[in-house]
């Protein structure tokens, strides 16, 4: 894997050069300047349209971006990954999520063993476990089908499978897939007060088998079971997806239900393998593997599309020309789609578990910037909420619209209502509202002078807040497979180049030690070895 300081480029240096130049342009001028604009700053490729135009850069600063990425040795890079090199250096691993949806005849190699034939294996149980299940073939201990469904997980063990199943909620067939995450007693005693031991299958899914969140609730979930069923019925009911078939065991979960995960699939890519079980058993397998193959069909558009023309090259680019030359800290992303109400989330473990690094491939403290801040809710309950701070706050904040041509219920009045404010919302980000606007308005609907002078600077928009557009055909598997297969490739992208390692999350690991020590203070009732605010909350909390 490459090493590179992306500061020490040359493409860097003229970036930084070009940035002064336009950094003051306005949007509108952009636009008014080049009639070709739209055509020269948006991709077409399959459902999907991605427009860029509406960002704060010319044709020069997408050349000079993509001089980056190949000062960068991004080309190169994409090979390593794809062709499961170990670039996951600190953990000694290669990351191969996109094995997971390769074709059965790829051949992909892990310590000289290509990996193909255990990921067919594991396919195969998932749907036959599935389709069992849907169909009723395989019940609980007392005869009866299953209606429900507990996904036990945290962090990619849960994010990716509970984002997938509400996007694809359309698709989803009679059984009820509920998720457990938090170590919150209330959750999974919320979620299992209404269920019914006889027909629910408990689906445990942590890569480490570990995790203290998932292990607790595998266990309170265990022992709500064990009121209701013998010791030996837990083969019927609960299942694993893991990497440590030791711990799985010792749970006692029975070794035909123990699905495989690997150590080349990091937690927050891992939708794709069976971590996502709980989607095969919501949508169906069919359904299921559509998403693998849209996943697909952007990797191979991201393997071999010209960075120009390549959709998660050219948005990780963007964000990189905000992020560091414009300065901004975060990132916004609005799907106009109730069904991916969930998509900001997981993207926020995507994305900030993956580049919030601050140290580069070579153990140094970086001195730029590297991963975004993301948030975001669904349109348009967004425009309702902060969009005032992204319209007229102090604070530049590029956004990722996502938007569908066609609703799944196919109400054209809704859908015409969605849309109308997705186009308008982009534009006027765009363009705001100039004071001489603000002014013909208002004296237009009778105001007098002495109050428009008034209230004039208030209703000010400055505009110049830049937006990417990506409108899709339909939210479908294949679609939504496309979409999140994007967005990790962005994030591949933007490690690249900031030459940081994305795969691993060290960061996580001190709150844990410190969540365990405080657990052992709690059973000894002590409070020593903690600073002088700690230790008061602890023993306000013991008292
Ligand atoms: O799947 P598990 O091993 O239970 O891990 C669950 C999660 O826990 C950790 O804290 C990591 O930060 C996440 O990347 C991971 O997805």
């Amino acid at each position: 894997m490459q090493n590179i300081n992306p500061t020490h480029t040359n493409a860097w240096k003229n970036l930084q050069t070009h940035f002064e130049e336009i950094k003051n342009e306005h949007l509108r001028k952009l636009f008014k300047n080049d009639p070709e604009r739209a055509k020269k700053l948006s991709i077409s490729w399959e459902d999907f349209y991605v427009d860029f135009s509406k960002n704060r850069l010319n044709d020069k600063t997408q050349k000079l971006l993509i001089d980056l990425a190949e000062e960068c040795k991004l080309k190169e890079a994409i090979d390593s990954y794809f062709s499961g090199e170990e670039i996951n250096q600190t953990e000694k691993r290669p990351v191969l999520h996109t094995a997971l949806r390769a074709p059965v005849t790829s051949k992909i190699e892990v310590d000289g063993e290509n990996v193909m034939p255990l990921v067919q294996e594991a396919k195969l149980k998932i749907k036959n476990f599935t389709k069992e299940i849907i169909e009723g073939d395989r019940r609980g201990f007392t005869g009866k089908k299953f209606t429900d469904v507990v996904n036990i997980g945290i962090g990619g063990s849960d994010l990716g499978p509970v984002m997938v199943t509400e996007s694809l909620k359309f698709y989803q067939n009679h059984l009820k897939v509920h998720f457990v995450s938090n170590v919150d007693g209330d959750h999974v005693n919320d979620v299992i007060q209404d269920l019914n031991p006889e027909t629910t299958l408990v689906l445990i899914v942590s890569k480490t088998f570990t995790t203290m969140e998932t292990l607790s609730n595998a266990n309170t979930v265990r022992e709500w079971f064990l009121k209701a069923a013998e010791e030996k019925e837990v083969a019927k009911h609960f299942v694993a997806v893991s990497t440590n078939l030791e711990r799985v065991s010792a749970f006692g979960v029975a070794e035909e239900n123990i699905f495989p995960m690997w150590d080349w699939v990091g937690g927050r890519f891992s939708l794709w393998s069976a971590v996502g079980l709980s989607i095969a058993l919501a949508v169906g397998y069919d359904n299921f593997d559509r998403l693998l193959k849209g996943a697909h069909k952007m990797d191979e558009h991201f393997k071999t599309a010209d960075f120009a023309e390549n959709i998660p090259v050219q948005l990780a680019l963007i964000s990189i020309w905000y992020n560091n030359f414009f300065g901004a800290e975060t990132e916004a992303v609005i799907p106009y789609s109730q069904y991916l109400s969930l998509l900001p989330a997981y993207l926020q473990q995507a994305i900030m578990e993956s580049n919030g690094k601050s140290v580069d491939r070579n153990g140094n403290e970086v001195d730029y910037q590297t991963g975004t801040i993301i948030w975001g809710e669904p349109g348009t309950n967004s425009q309702h909420a902060f969009f005032q701070l992204i319209h007229q706050g102090t604070k530049l904040i590029p956004a990722d619209f996502i938007g569908f041509k066609k609703s799944l219920f196919g109400n054209k009045d809704h859908q015409d209502k969605l849309m109308a404010n997705f186009f308008a919302q982009t534009e006027a980000l765009m363009n705001g509202k100039t004071s001489e606007e603000v002014e013909n308005e208002l004296k237009f609907i009778g105001f007098k002078q002495k109050d428009i002078d008034v209230l004039k600077p208030f209703k000010v928009f400055s505009g110049n807040n830049p937006t990417n557009t990506l409108l899709i055909e339909q939210l479908t598997p294949e679609s939504l497979g496309k979409l999140i297969a994007l967005y990790e490739h962005k994030i591949f992208v933007q490690g690249v180049i900031w030459n940081i390692f994305s795969y691993d999350q060290w960061g996580v690991e001190l709150g844990k030690q410190l969540a365990n020590k405080i657990l052992a203070d709690f059973s000894n009732s002590s409070t020593e070895d903690h600073d002088s605010s700690t230790k008061k909350l602890l023993k306000l909390y013991m008292a």
